[in-house]
């Protein structure tokens, strides 16, 4: 029907408005581990946040989002694949309308129950995050993957807080948070030039995905899919998948730490 057309348009109509979704660095990936390359040149991954920095969730359409303060280099990461320092932007979900599929990127083929995606924009050439988003090496995302299992603690202080922003563009005060606590035990990664998931598609991301995953359970899973894509006055649709499938490696290389 028009209603179910309405709500299930997506990246299969990209490249018709953004043309740089058929280009040689989109995301996400299919990572084959077998051709991924060692290298020594990786160091350790040095995430440094303050929760003070956390400011609001919000709800924009496509996924929600915690967004901190970027004005000052408070909540950085370094290293890893990294030159320089890259201040926190934003943090993000990526999720499928049910537990099996719902990554963006895929491991040999498998995906995870859904991604999380830590943006951070590098503060030390550009002056700001839409700057830097235009720039071959402006981002760097952090992803983790979800996997069910246990409930989350940690990633219950996000989904108590999703009925609060079920309408597309509803944002609340969200502050105390250090998105550390969502991070694995283990901080080993995979490494590849990319781009962003979602229009404007832009390839200025340093992917950095985390080869262990997080639990989560799938009640918490299930409150993200009762989020809408729809604001106010608009015929509601729920927000049930919300990951793009996999793109053309196109020659790309994939090192890990
Ligand atoms: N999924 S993802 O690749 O990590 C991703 C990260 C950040 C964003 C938000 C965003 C990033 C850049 C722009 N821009 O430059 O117009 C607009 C929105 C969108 C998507
Ligand atoms: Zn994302």
């Amino acid at each position: 029907s028009r209603l179910l057309l309405q709500c299930v348009a997506g990246p299969a109509h990209w490249k018709e408005v953004f043309p740089v979704a058929n280009g040689d660095r989109q995301s996400p990936i299919d990572i084959k581990t077998e051709e991924t390359k060692y290298d020594p040149s990786l160091r350790p991954l040095k995430p440094s946040y303050d929760p003070a920095s956390a400011k609001i969730i919000l709800n924009n359409g496509h996924s929600s989002s915690v967004e901190f303060d970027d004005t000052v280099n408070k909540s950085v990461l370094t290293g890893g694949p990294l030159s320089g320092t890259y201040r926190l932007r934003q943090v993000h979900f990526h999720w499928g309308s049910n537990d099996e599929a719902g990554s963006e990127h895929m491991v040999d083929g498998m995906k995870y129950a859904a991604e999380l995606h830590v943006v951070h924009w590098n503060s030390e050439k550009y002056s700001s995050f839409v700057e830097a988003a235009s720039q071959p090496d402006g981002l760097a995302v952090m992803a983790v993957f979800l996997k069910i299992g246990e409930c989350n603690p940690q990633l219950k202080k996000i989904t108590d807080r999703l009925d609060t922003i079920r309408i597309k563009g509803k944002k609340a005060l969200f502050t105390n948070f250090d998105p550390s606590c969502l991070l694995p035990k283990s901080l080993d990664y995979w490494t590849y030039f990319g781009s962003l998931t979602v229009p404007p598609l832009l390839e200025s991301v340093i992917w950095i995905i985390l080869r262990e995953p997080i639990t989560v359970c799938s009640e918490q899973l299930a409150k993200f899919r009762s989020l809408l894509s729809t604001a106010e006055d608009e015929v509601a649709c729920y927000l049930l998948r919300n990951f793009r499938p996999p793109q053309p490696l196109r020659g790309r290389e994939v090192r890990r730490n």
